[in-house]
């Protein structure tokens, strides 16, 4: 038996730095959504803990204790009181250290598979800590819905719903970590900038974005400066409702009315960035068991 389940793609579709705390670590105001696509977590019983990762961006990334779905599986068993009995697959379709959350979404999605293997409440008091200590996105991507992130990025308050959109991802193929990102940011915080009401479509939701930003995005520019060429490249697509970069980068995403001129429009795009067309996701898809 193998318990399949999504690691969508999270996005920061605005990101507002509004403070820092004495500990150094950053007060955000952010509206996270998901995508419909991103890696797969696939969970089945085994003799013990062991992890294979596959897909086109498994390569240089370790599937040993460190990898955040073998954490996921070890804290969990350990606050159960079980064995970590299981055979994980992580099939990596995300670039890694990208800004589009897909190791926080992998740790979200193991602890979602195991829930369902070892029949535990997937809102456990005990899974949500877990969460929380492997990584500030790590509780946002648990749950899958759009979400304002509160604090640190720890807690979350509900956001309105989104509308129907296409997306599409580009990544520069640079691995961005987050840290550098965070240390070179300077000047004046922004205030909170919550959307006023639930947008009614793409384009709504496009103008409501355009009167916000990513406090992350300059500081990341500085560090690759090709995160430049792909949002000046995506504001000149056909149909393109706004253009912005996820996170602390170095992945962009654009909006647009539907997932077809998101198809036309990374047909245009400078073929050796990754690419991936895609639309907002308005549920997470539950686990699927395969006997
Ligand atoms: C910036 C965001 C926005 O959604 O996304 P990513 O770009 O990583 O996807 C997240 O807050 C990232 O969350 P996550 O990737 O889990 O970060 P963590 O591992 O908790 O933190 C990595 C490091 O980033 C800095 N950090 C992180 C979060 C925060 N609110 N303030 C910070 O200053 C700290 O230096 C911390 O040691
Ligand atoms: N399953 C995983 N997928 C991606 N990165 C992982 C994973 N487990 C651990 N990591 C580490 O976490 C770091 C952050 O990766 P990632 O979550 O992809 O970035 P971001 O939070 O910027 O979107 C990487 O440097 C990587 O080495």
């Amino acid at each position: 038996m193998d318990i399949r389940v999504a690691a969508p793609a999270k996005l920061n579709l605005y990101l507002h730095v509004v403070g820092k705390r004495a500990d150094g670590y950053h007060l955000l105001d952010s509206l996270v959504a998901f995508a419909a696509d991103g890696d797969v977590v696939s969970a089945s019983p085994a003799p013990s803990l062991q992890l294979t990762i596959d897909g086109p961006f498994a390569d240089g990334l370790s599937n040993g204790a460190d990898n955040l779905v073998h954490r996921a599986a070890s804290e969990l068993a350990a606050a159960v009181g079980r064995a970590p009995a299981v055979a994980l697959t992580l099939t990596k379709n995300l670039p890694v250290a990208s800004g589009i959350g897909g190791g926080s979404a992998d740790a979200a999605a193991a602890l979602r598979a195991l829930c369902d293997l070892w029949s535990i409440a997937p809102d456990d008091a005990r899974v949500e800590a877990i969460a929380a200590k492997l990584g500030a996105d790590v509780p946002v991507c648990l749950r899958g819905e759009a979400a304002y992130l509160v604090g640190i990025g720890h807690e979350t308050d509900p956001a309105p719903s989104l509308p129907a959109a296409g997306l599409l991802l580009v990544n520069p193929r640079v691995p961005l970590p987050t840290p550098p990102v965070f240390k070179a940011r300077s000047g004046p915080f922004s205030a909170p900038a919550r959307l006023e009401r639930a947008p009614r479509d793409a384009a709504e939701l496009g103008a409501m974005l355009a009167a916000r930003h990513n406090d992350l995005a300059a500081p990341a520019i500085t560090i690759v400066p090709a995160i430049r060429d792909i949002l000046t490249a995506l504001e000149a697509t056909g149909g393109v409702r706004l253009a912005r970069m996820s996170g602390s980068g170095a992945t962009c995403f654009a909006l647009y009315d539907d997932e077809d001129s998101a198809i036309r429009a990374a047909a245009t795009l400078n073929p050796s960035w990754w690419a991936l067309p895609s639309r907002l996701s308005t549920r997470l898809p539950p686990p699927i068991r395969c006997e």
